[in-house]
């Protein structure tokens, strides 16, 4: 199983080793994939340089400045991480070409498009045991790194080898009426997913997640759930159907 980390489920040293261990109990049942993010420390890195950055459509522009600088903060998230999970290997995109991408747009600067995974890596780790931990950092052609949305990146991993993925994050899954979450959506339809991109009603964060679930289907995932990190037992539960808005091809 895939499981994506982001920022907002990482907000706190509390909750990191929570997930972790929710991690590392997953693992008794199921092998595992971590992808992970880190918007949070990105910000905390770049704004102690004096680095500016803005997004646009949910996407950083990474100047080639800033690249080093998301390169770095998710560098050293990536060795904690996979010390907190335990018997993990951290990893980035570099590493063996593990994700593999290519400039998305010029406008966004050394944003990627990702074009492959080394899907092979990842299973020899698995084979030997250990639980691979990825940075959302890809390399181009020419062995040079670019920003990967890491929704956007755990989608492709999942879809590379064909399992499930859950994405967690700081509420509970998609909301039909956000933010109540009496109005959580257990289910969701690709059309209704869609429908809810073009009505608005999933917006801001929740729209490369949604994407990224949806490409993960496309691409050979047997299912995607959004779950709240927060939770604890999320990840039994998601695997299950038991938690969060599920997704299904
Ligand atoms: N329909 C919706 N249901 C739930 N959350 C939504 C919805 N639409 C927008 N959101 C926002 O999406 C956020 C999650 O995305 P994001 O902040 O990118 O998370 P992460 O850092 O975990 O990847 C939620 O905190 C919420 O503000
Ligand atoms: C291109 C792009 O926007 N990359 C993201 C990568 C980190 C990320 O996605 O982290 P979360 O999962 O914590 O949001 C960024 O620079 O913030």
């Amino acid at each position: 199983m895939i499981v994506k980390y982001g920022g907002n489920a990482m907000k706190s040293l509390e909750l990191r080793r929570a997930v972790a261990g929710e991690i590392a109990a997953l693992r008794a049942e199921h092998a595992v994939v971590v992808v992970h993010g880190g918007g949070p420390v990105i910000e905390q890195e770049l704004s102690a340089r004096g680095v500016p950055s803005e997004f646009r459509g949910g996407l950083r522009v990474t100047s080639p400045q800033a690249m080093q600088v998301v390169e770095l903060a998710l560098c050293g998230l990536n060795k904690q991480l996979s010390q907190d999970v335990g018997r993990a290997v951290g990893l980035m995109g570099r590493d063996d070409r593990l994700l593999q991408a290519e400039l998305l747009d010029p406008e966004l600067g050394r944003v990627g498009r990702v074009t492959g995974v080394n899907a092979t890596l990842l299973r020899t780790l698995l084979g030997a045991g250990l639980t691979p931990v990825v940075g959302c950092v890809a390399v181009d052609e020419a062995g040079e790194p670019l920003n990967v949305n890491a929704d956007t990146a755990a989608g492709a991993v999942a879809g590379a080898l064909g399992d499930g993925i859950v994405f967690l994050t700081d509420v509970e899954g998609v909301y039909r009426a956000y933010p109540d979450p009496q109005s959580l959506a257990p289910h969701l339809t690709r059309a209704e997913a869609e429908a809810g991109i073009e009505a608005g009603w999933i917006a801001g964060g929740m729209i490369p997640k949604v994407r990224a679930a949806l490409d993960a289907l496309d691409r050979g995932a047997p299912f995607a759930v959004i779950a709240s990190g927060m939770r604890a037992g999320v990840l039994a539960q998601a695997a299950r159907g038991a938690a969060g808005t599920r997704l299904t091809p």
